[in-house]
Parts: structure tokens; C-alpha cells; sequence
């Protein structure tokens, strides 16, 4: 076992729905995430998956229960640095051109972009060597998933929480995806949450955990591939 990048106690999410009630959407959820994880988020729609990777991301707080990063250090500095986070929607910036994209939160964090060879490979490992002088409009909503994972690999986190990032692709090319992903954490602690509905990728990870009507069990796949 790795060392704890997250760990997440009795959480619940309520939100107001329109009639003035509320809806609970996480119920006292726990779970952790250590280095090197290689975890598949599943459930049916609706069931809380995204509001689950949002919160464990610092995006949004839980209205019950701790979220604590006691591996990634300070909430301030969380994003991008330390956890690369993958939209359900990939949420490329229009204007920009695809390597562009991939470089902004190294831009954003200051750091110098030049040339980005980072960024360069990680086009080139996902197949996509290509695209990077073209325009977000010019891409398949497949392309700018995987771009939008190379964006958030590009800072070299310890964490990415994806969200659905091949939700727009054929079970074999998501998994071929996924192999080139695995190829790149190759050697390094990253760890890896991704909430998916493809059976065949969810299989690919090590631990799965299921989400049902904003309840979470979590258990390990001793057979899986990846570690
Ligand atoms: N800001 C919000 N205000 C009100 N309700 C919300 C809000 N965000 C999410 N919900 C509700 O919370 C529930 C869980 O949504 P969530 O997006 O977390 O599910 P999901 O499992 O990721 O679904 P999918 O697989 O379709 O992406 C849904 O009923 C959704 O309508």
C-alpha cells in the first residue's frame, strides 16, 4: 500500500432541488485513494460519481463527513501541481491551439512553457502527435478527451481524477487509450481514478468502486491487469 494522497470520511453532498427540498446525492461515503491506485469508479447515471471526483478534487465540499489530501499538502496548491483533473465534458479552451491547451496549467503555474516537450510526448504516446497546431473545433469529441487527459498529466501530479475521459470511444480504442496511459505512469506513483460506464476499462483497473444511489462500496480486483 502506497502512501495516502486522499482519504475521504462519512461524506454527504446535499443539494437544493427546485422545490425549495433537498436531495442527497453522496451518503456517508469513505474511501481512500493511495499512490499508485489504479481505481474504476462505477455506477449508474445520476448515482453521485462526479460529485464523488469533485469533491476528493477540492472542486466542491461536502455538506457532511472530512475530506482530507494528507499526501499532497496544502488545499491552495492542490490543483494543478498536485491532482489533474479530467471533465466529464473535456472543456478545451476554443482560442487555443491543442498544444496550447496541454501547456496552460504549466502556464498558469508560472512555470516556463517554451517548447513543452511534456506535452509534446504525451500527444505523441496518445497517438495524437498531430493535432497539436490544431483548433479545439477541429477535433473529435474522442481526440479532445485524450487531450484533455494530457492536460491533466502535463504538471506530472501525484493524482488524476477522470471523469468519463473515454466515454466518447469504442471499447477497444478507449482500451488501447488506456494502455498508452498505463505505459505513461509506468515507473511513477501516480495515482489514477476513473469514473467510466465501459465495463471493458473499468476491468482494466485494479480496484473497483461502485457507486449506488450516493452509497459507495469499495473493493480491490485481485485478477485485474494493472497494478
Ligand atoms: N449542482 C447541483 N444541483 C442540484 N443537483 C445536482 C447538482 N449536481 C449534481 N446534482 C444531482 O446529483 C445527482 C448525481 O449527479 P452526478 O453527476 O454526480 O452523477 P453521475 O453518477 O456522475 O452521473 P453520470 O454517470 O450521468 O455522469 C444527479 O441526480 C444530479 O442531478
Amino acid at each position: 500500500m502506497g502512501e495516502t494522497l486522499v482519504i475521504a470520511k462519512g461524506l454527504g453532498r446535499e443539494f437544493r432541488d427546485g422545490n425549495a427540498g433537498r436531495i442527497s446525492v453522496l451518503r456517508n461515503v469513505d474511501c481512500e485513494i493511495a499512490s499508485g491506485a489504479r481505481i474504476a469508479l462505477v455506477g449508474p447515471s445520476g448515482s453521485g460519481k462526479t460529485t464523488l471526483l469533485h469533491i476528493l478534487g477540492g472542486l466542491d465540499r461536502p455538506t457532511a463527513g472530512i475530506v482530507e489530501w494528507p499526501g499532497l499538502g496544502a488545499f491552495e496548491t492542490l490543483r494543478p501541481r498536485q491532482i489533474g483533473f479530467v471533465f466529464q465534458s473535456p472543456s478545451l479552451f476554443p482560442a487555443l491551439t491543442v498544444a496550447q491547451n496541454v501547456g496552460l496549467p504549466m502556464l498558469l503555474a508560472g512555470e516556463n512553457v517554451g517548447d513543452n516537450d511534456v506535452g509534446a510526448s504525451l500527444l505523441q504516446s496518445f497517438g495524437l502527435g498531430e493535432l497539436g497546431d490544431k483548433l479545439p473545433e477541429e477535433l473529435s469529441g474522442g481526440q479532445a478527451q485524450r487531450i484533455a487527459m494530457a492536460r491533466a498529466l502535463v504538471m506530472g501530479p501525484k493524482l488524476v481524477l477522470a471523469d468519463e475521459p473515454t466515454g466518447q470511444l469504442d471499447s477497444r480504442t478507449a482500451l488501447r487509450f488506456f494502455d498508452a496511459v498505463f505505459d505513461r505512469l509506468e515507473g511513477t506513483d501516480i495515482a489514477l481514478v476513473v469514473a467510466t460506464h465501459d465495463e471493458v476499462v473499468a476491468n482494466r483497473m485494479a480496484t473497483r468502486w461502485t457507486m449506488d444511489h450516493g452509497r459507495l462500496t469499495t473493493g480491490h480486483r485481485p485478477g485485474a491487469a494493472a497494478a
